[in-house]
């Protein structure tokens, strides 16, 4: 029997558009959430389950392709880390196995002429897509741009949840830094150790996580009490996750919790998730919003910019490649 979902669940109606009725009362939930797991459900949050179901169809379509196709659009032939990554490339827990896990990375579309996308940073660097499946650039940057006005508006509720102005966080959207990411997790094998995931246990690293899973379950947050739960999926929600950016950016008032992923009560089947990852933009500054250090107290972390913040994290499971990330910041 499933049992009662043990991540608190944001029904965003009437709170999806600035000002809009049920705004505050949106905004408190956050703000629990927030100050707890850093896990939450949102539903009825406007991007339209047809088109989180054509992204799965997808998914599925991109990660079944020849191996060979994928391996020469491999984001190891990529500057900016985008394409296909290979079963076990990662390893977010340097204590278990490499992830039983493998995916494909894009982006958003930003212009040949963007300033940053000259200055070569990673974050706003080219797709690659293969010609075998020619509706998936348009289909993911629709999936994006939905994803990403969703993640917009989800700031500003949380902008509410601190009380701050609404718009306190639009500032630094700019040019944002958006990663989708297409997973597929096979099954345990048999006779896997208990140092086996689909994902090892991790916080996510930039502002938001906005995740799409299908139904057979295998995501688990741990909350402040160390206790393990499932994010089991609901139809019709996405669960949405802090990144470690958050606490940076509250002073540790709001929280980043690890999760992981076991591909275990699938009866066999693959599991795909389609995580989005919302950043601002790279240089907008990471430094705590008001209210969140206590007079006399230092902050707990070093100001930053995002686009360093997200650098630092990277350097953690990818070091040898990182040395590619990105270059220095333009100048002015
Ligand atoms: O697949 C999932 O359910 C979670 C994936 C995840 O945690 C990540 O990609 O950061
Ligand atoms: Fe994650």
């Amino acid at each position: 029997m499933p049992t009662a979902p043990q991540l608190p669940i944001l029904d965003l109606h009437d709170a999806l558009t600035p000002g809009a009725p049920r705004s505050a009362e949106v905004a408190r939930q956050f703000r629990a959430a927030a100050q707890d797991s850093g896990f939450f459900y949102v539903r009825r949050h406007g991007v339209p389950e047809a088109l989180i179901a054509q992204q799965f169809t997808l998914a599925e379509q991109l990660l079944t392709l020849p191996p060979a196709v994928r391996e020469a659009l491999s984001i190891r032939h990529s500057p900016s880390s985008r394409g296909f990554e290979a079963l076990g490339a990662q390893t977010l827990d340097a204590n278990a196995h490499p992830d039983l896990k493998e995916s494909f990375y894009c982006g958003l579309a930003y212009p040949e002429e963007h300033p940053y996308v000259r200055a070569g940073y990673q974050t706003y660097g080219h797709n690659q897509w293969p010609a075998q499946l020619p509706d998936a650039p348009t289909q993911c940057e629709a999936y994006m741009q939905a994803m990403l006005a969703l993640s917009r508006r989800l700031m500003q509720l949380m902008a509410l949840s601190l009380d701050l102005p609404e718009n306190y966080f639009d500032a630094a959207d700019g040019s944002p830094m958006v990663t989708l990411r297409l997973v597929r997790y096979p099954p345990h094998p048999p006779g896997a150790d208990e140092h086996t995931f689909g994902a090892g246990a991790h916080t996510d690293w930039g502002a938001l996580t906005l995740l799409a899973q299908d139904h057979h379950g295998g995501l688990e947050v741990c909350t402040p009490s160390g206790d393990w739960v499932d994010a089991t999926p609901l139809p019709g929600t996405l669960v949405v996750n802090l990144g470690d950016m958050i606490p940076r950016w509250t002073n540790g008032c709001y929280h980043s919790n690890p999760h992981r992923v076991r591909n275990r009560h699938s009866g066999g089947a693959a599991r795909y998730s389609i995580p989005f990852f919302y950043e601002p933009d790279y240089l907008a500054p990471i430094t705590p919003v008001p209210g969140t250090v206590a007079p006399g107290t230092p902050p707990l972390f070093e100001p930053c910019t995002a686009g360093e913040h997200l650098r630092q994290m990277y350097l953690k499971t990818y070091a040898p490649q990182a040395k590619t990330w990105a270059p220095t910041a333009p100048s002015p």
